[in-house]
């Protein structure tokens, strides 16, 4: 039995400004850096023995952050560009409510969140969902086959990816799931790598009493 948990980095300076990021290297906003602090403590009770991330700074800082958090401060790390956020192409650096107002919210949800559509000069989630989950097949997953638990801290459409493969999501209902910014996901395993669980880490509520 093993585990991995994902985590989306941080809000980014983009995030707030609403401004398609992609591969462009935005850093971490205060409240970024707070998700990030929360997600280290949500992870505590999950011990792993390597974390993966990619070669943008909100990713790589929300990993370091979460590292302090949980006290795992030299774990080994690797960082790979398979794990970028997807490219949004001639989109990035523009906001998402004048790309609405331009081309229709219509057309707007299709480059975002469906499966084949491609931003112009960009990546669709099957581009992106073709460079991740090969790199995942080979540097990730055999270390999971051999009992080892692996963090993974990257993108919305990275790890959108990443959850398709994961939790057999159809290319039409991936189109509906969404990954909050620092909210870490736990994937469980038995022995023959048979997903036994998947949840959202979050902070726990006190019940009211009846
Ligand atoms: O702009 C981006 O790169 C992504 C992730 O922040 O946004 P979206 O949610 O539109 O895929």
């Amino acid at each position: 039995m093993t585990y991995l948990a994902i985590v989306r980095h941080g809000q980014s300076v983009w995030n707030l400004e609403n401004r398609f990021t992609g591969d462009v290297d935005v850093d971490l906003t205060p409240q970024g850096e707070a998700e990030a602090r929360q997600a280290g403590q949500l992870l505590k009770p999950y011990p792993v023995d390597s974390a993966y991330t990619s070669i943008l700074k909100r990713a790589i800082r929300t990993l370091a952050i979460i590292e302090e958090q949980t006290g795992q401060t030299s774990l080994p790390v690797t960082q790979s560009a398979a794990l970028n956020e997807r490219s949004y192409g001639s989109l990035q650096g523009l906001n998402k409510d004048d790309i609405a107002k331009q081309y229709g919210v219509v057309q707007l949800d299709k480059w975002r969140r469906s499966y084949d559509e491609v931003p112009p000069q960009g990546e669709s989630l099957e581009h992106t969902y073709g460079r991740v989950i090969p790199y995942f097949g080979s540097e990730i997953e055999p270390k999971l086959k051999a009992g080892q638990r692996v963090l993974i801290v990257a993108h919305g459409n990275s790890l959108r990816s990443l959850m398709m493969y994961l939790e057999q999501i159809s290319p039409t209902d991936i189109a509906k799931t969404e990954l909050a910014t620092g909210v870490p996901r736990l994937y469980e395993f038995d022995a023959d790598m048979k997903l036994t669980n998947a949840t959202y880490l979050s902070v726990h509520q006190p019940s009211t009493p009846q």
